[in-house]
Parts: C-alpha cells; sequence; structure tokens
C-alpha cells in the first residue's frame, strides 16, 4: 500500500466571481501541478472526505459521517453532472471495518453529492470518474457536529483499512479552511427556510439559482464592512496548517466547535475533512508534508489553501 494525500479548499465561486488575474493564475498552476501529481502517482482507490452543503443531506436524517455506495452528483455551481466510480463492494467493506473500529457511519446506497466533494474530484483528476472513488461526506455545515476527536477516529480507522489493501491511495480531504458562506441557519430559521432546511432535496431550477446567486452576491461583499459574515482568518488557517505540517495531530482533539465558528467562521468546520485525511495517512505511521499554497480571497469566500502530504 502506498498513500499520498492531498488537502484543499473548495469553493463554488471559482470561475463565477474574479478575484483578479494574478491570483486565478497562481491557483491554477498550484492546481495544475497538484492534478499532474495525482496523475503520475495513478490511484487505484481515491478516499475522498468531503462536506454536503443542503444538496444531498438534510435535517430529516443528518449523519455525522456517510460512507456512499453511490452517488451521482447534483451539478451545482459549475461542476459536473453525473455518478461517481464508486467500488460497492470495497466501500461496503470499509463501512464494515469502520463500525468494527467502534465508530458508527452511515451508509448510503445512492446519495446526492454537491460541489463540496465533486469540485475537488474533478480538480484533480479531470472527471467524476477517471479513478475509483469513495466517498465519505462529514457533517460540516448543519449543527450539531460530532466533536473534532471523533473526526480523527473516523481518519484512523478509515487509515486501518486501506493499509489492508495492496493498493496505491489517494487521500483527499476538500473544504476550509477559514470561511463563512452564507449557509442558513436552522436555529431561528423562518418556516420557509426551516422547512428546505430540514427537506430541501432535488430544489426546482430557480430555487437553485436564487441559491446561487445569494452565493455570488455575498462573495462580492465578503470582508467589507457591509458584510455581516464572519471575515477571513489568516493567522488561524496558517496556524492550522502549520499544526499538520507537524505532525501535532492529537492537539486536534482539543479544538472546541463554537471558538472555531467564532474566529474562523462557521464553515471552517469544513477542515474536518482535513483532520480525518491526515489522521488516516497518520495511522499508517510517520508521514511529510508541505505547504504547496496559502492565500486569503474573500471574492471566492474562501481561506484558500492546498496541502500534500505521503508516509515517509
Ligand atoms: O447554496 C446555499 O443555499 C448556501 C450557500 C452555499 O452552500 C455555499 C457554499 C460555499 C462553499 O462550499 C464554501 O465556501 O465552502
Ligand atoms: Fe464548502
Amino acid at each position: 500500500m502506498t498513500l499520498k494525500l492531498k488537502c484543499l479548499s473548495h469553493t463554488p465561486l471559482r470561475g463565477l466571481n474574479d478575484p483578479g488575474a494574478e491570483v486565478v493564475a497562481e491557483v491554477d498552476a498550484v492546481l495544475a501541478r497538484s492534478r499532474a501529481e495525482v496523475e503520475a502517482f495513478d490511484p487505484e482507490l481515491i478516499v475522498i472526505f468531503a462536506p454536503d452543503h443542503y444538496n444531498g443531506l438534510f435535517y430529516d436524517l443528518m449523519p455525522p459521517f456517510v460512507i456512499a455506495t453511490a452517488a451521482e452528483s447534483v451539478a451545482d455551481y459549475r461542476t459536473l453532472p453525473g455518478p461517481l466510480s464508486i467500488p460497492r463492494d470495497l466501500a461496503l467493506e470499509m463501512a464494515r471495518f469502520i463500525l468494527d473500529s467502534d465508530v458508527d457511519i452511515a451508509l448510503s446506497h445512492r446519495l446526492q453529492v454537491d460541489h463540496g466533494c465533486t469540485q475537488t474530484l474533478e480538480e484533480m483528476t479531470g472527471s467524476l470518474t477517471r479513478y475509483p472513488v469513495i466517498p465519505i461526506i462529514i457533517n460540516s455545515v448543519a449543527p450539531p457536529f460530532a466533536p473534532y476527536r471523533r473526526i480523527r477516529k473516523l481518519g484512523e480507522a478509515v487509515g486501518r483499512f486501506v493499509a489492508t489493501l495492496n493498493k496505491r491511495v489517494l487521500i483527499l480531504g476538500t473544504g476550509g479552511l477559514s470561511h463563512e458562506p452564507p449557509v442558513p441557519l436552522l436555529s431561528g430559521a423562518p418556516e420557509e427556510i426551516a422547512e428546505f432546511l430540514i427537506a430541501g432535496r432535488n430544489p426546482t431550477p430557480e430555487a437553485r439559482a436564487a441559491r446561487q446567486a445569494r452565493t455570488i452576491a455575498a462573495g462580492q461583499v465578503y470582508g467589507s464592512a457591509d458584510c455581516p459574515l464572519t471575515p477571513l482568518n489568516v493567522d488561524w488557517d496558517l496556524a492550522f496548517i502549520d499544526l499538520l505540517v507537524q505532525g501535532r495531530l492529537d492537539e486536534i482533539d482539543d479544538f472546541r466547535i463554537e471558538e472555531i465558528s467564532r474566529a474562523a467562521g462557521r464553515s471552517t468546520h469544513e477542515i474536518r475533512t482535513w483532520v480525518a485525511a491526515f489522521a488516516a495517512l497518520a495511522a499508517g505511521g510517520a508521514y511529510r508534508a508541505r505547504q504547496d499554497y496559502y492565500r486569503a480571497i474573500n471574492q471566492w469566500i474562501a481561506g484558500y489553501g492546498v496541502v500534500s502530504a505521503e508516509q515517509r
């Protein structure tokens, strides 16, 4: 077994809001380099830890974590439509292994996934079907959340499972870093919004367009005095990247959910996907990691980072 890890931010606003040609070129270049590394690694399996933004998962039944044996993209924003290539039996085996490791993971035989999963898969592989992929969705957007120490345990179980396979495995984490897009909260929501958050699957094209327009508009004022959303927090982001690069994963068990929301924004919890990814890699022993890129990009509502790692 050989493991490689890539964790990176996603943003539905890439290609929609313009942070300037220089920034676009920088991000394009780092993504192109990352994709070339993935191509050279030629993974036999990808495990992607990803969030959902009320496209596949709603409060009618909101699991802390779910593993999919079959999944289809909702093609929100500009992401690709269609099914992912999930090796069903292997995903089931992984689910059994995780449960046997005392981590209660939900199972879906028909999951809808959004840009939170598909954007990074597309950026890293060029398609949704190029390699076999097992998606594990970690609730990062719909409170209450499982504590961070549980995310580490989930990642460790996945890492122990992939260690039993004689395969080249790419582990992806997608989301974060600091940011707060206009994702509604159930607590205190008016009835219409609450109904959407509980059972808003398969919106009409008009409803989807209205949601997307709100996010685009938020990106145009994000970080300014006119914007009530928690701004990006560069110090928080760089400290988190350092922690990962230095292998201080045990400190993550003490992360406080409310403190992170206040300091860096409510959607910063998408870094749970990075935590799981690094815990999976670390389950196999010491690793070597590097920061490939970081920039705070208000127009994309993203403390935008890319980190890579591999086993020593
Ligand atoms: O579409 C909505 O209703 C809410 C907006 C939303 O889901 C935005 C998501 C943005 C990200 O994925 C992100 O910044 O991580
Ligand atoms: Fe997101």
